[in-house]
């Protein structure tokens, strides 16, 4: 693996799916051979002391702009050359592709040997805006590949590319750190803390925007309460929607069934996870195909956990579920289909722990960071 210099503007203290991606493939990265550039959390003097304090705990260099956007700007260009050289790098991982994909001729120029950008999710939904298309299509000519996190993504993603770049594409997904994520991470604690001792427990991590689905999850709430009165709905993260869900819980009659943590720190995940008996997400696609999942690590880090999924048809999310052996793959549209998954589950043990097992066992086999970043280092 050359040195290289990673460019992102997803990349923690900020929460979220292509963050833990980057911080936890750039853990395992030989930290003398990274620099990460990346701009700052958030404006003001609580995100810069956040970033700060984050910074100084990474084992490798972080750069920030002090932007919160970074952009393929002239001057932004002309800092991340500057690094490059700086620190003698000779290659680029774009964390993102778009757009700071957009800076890959430069850095070429500057002295880049290897440029590597990775998509997610929303560039799956990009690639049919004919503006995004022949963007992405720049970035995979200027670089050597680009990666993708699934079937679903890698197709949409292959048609806005030149048929070379679409060729050179390499497989690379989110992983999961099974030593974090496993069936004994203190769940029963979590429980106690919330009242819900005994009670079964349908748990949902993730921001609380439309596409995860919570809405859903709370329209299922009153066929589960037929078959299954004690359950409980437990949503765990933060967002913007969390307002909406509130007055949705109190117009289906079941707010006394339903739990907002808020979101919660990263040390008291995984027994978040631990607390509940089955893991749901039942996302969806919307804009038009715009608002699209690209896999979903929560699926994956329940699976660790040991419980079974129920997940959405959204994108990529089907790749993170085997429908039928570790969960169910359901439509995200649908809560009358959410609920009856829900209730078989809840209402069978044996099978949990059957989907439970066959889930962790998967995540040791397939998805452990560990593997993944081996995937990466070979593209380097
Ligand atoms: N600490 C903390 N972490 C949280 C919370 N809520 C969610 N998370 C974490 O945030 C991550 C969410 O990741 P994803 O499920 O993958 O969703 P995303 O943020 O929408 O990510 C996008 O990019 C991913 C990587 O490419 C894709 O996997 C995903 O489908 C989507 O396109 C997971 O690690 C989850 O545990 C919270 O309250 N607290």
């Amino acid at each position: 693996m050359h040195k290289t210099l990673i460019v992102t503007n997803d990349f923690p203290p900020r929460p979220g799916g292509i963050q833990a991606f980057l911080h936890n493939m750039a853990l395992r990265l030989d930290p003398e051979r990274i620099v990460v550039h990346a701009s700052t959390w958030k404006r003001g003097r609580e995100g810069a002391e956040a970033t700060a304090a984050f910074d100084a705990e990474q084992p490798f260099p972080v750069v920030r702009a002090r932007t919160t956007m970074l952009l393929p700007t002239p001057a932004a260009t002309r800092r991340a050359t500057g690094l490059l050289r700086e620190h003698g790098c000779t290659s680029v991982w774009f964390g993102a592709a778009a757009p700071l994909g957009l800076m890959a001729p430069a850095l070429r120029r500057a002295g880049a040997e290897r440029l590597v950008a990775t998509t997610h999710g929303h560039e799956a939904g990009w690639a049919q805006l004919p503006g995004a298309r022949s963007l992405l299509r720049r970035i995979g000519d200027a670089t050597d590949t680009i990666t993708y996190l699934g079937e679903y993504t890698r197709s949409r993603i292959a048609g806005a590319l030149g048929p070379e770049a679409a060729a050179r594409m390499a497989h690379l997904p989110p992983g999961v750190d099974e030593k974090t994520f496993h069936p004994d991470s203190g769940g029963d604690a979590v429980r106690a803390r919330l009242g819900l001792t005994d009670r079964p427990v349908v748990v949902c991590v993730s921001r609380l925007v439309p596409r995860k689905g919570q809405d859903t999850l709370i329209k299922a709430m009153p066929r589960v309460l037929a078959a299954e009165p004690d359950a409980v709905l437990l949503i765990v993260g933060g967002g913007p929607y969390e307002k909406e869900l509130r007055a949705l819980a109190e117009a289906t009659g079941v707010a006394r069934s339903v739990h907002f943590t808020g979101a919660v720190p990263w040390s008291e995940l995984p027994a978040h996870y631990g607390a509940g008996d089955v893991f749901a997400m039942p996302c969806r696609t919307r804009r038009g195909g715009l608002d699209v999942e690209g896999l979903g690590i929560v699926y994956l880090e329940a699976s660790a956990t040991g419980l079974p999924v129920v997940a959405g048809d959204s994108g990529g999310a089907p790749d993170a579920v085997l429908d039928g052996e570790t969960g169910w793959v359901v439509r995200g549209t649908r809560p009358e289909d959410v609920a009856d998954r829900l209730t078989t589950l809840l209402g069978d043990r044996a099978l949990r722990t059957a989907m439970g097992e066959r889930g962790r066992a998967w995540v040791e086999s397939t998805w452990r960071w560990d593997l993944l970043a081996e995937r990466l280092r070979a593209l380097l």
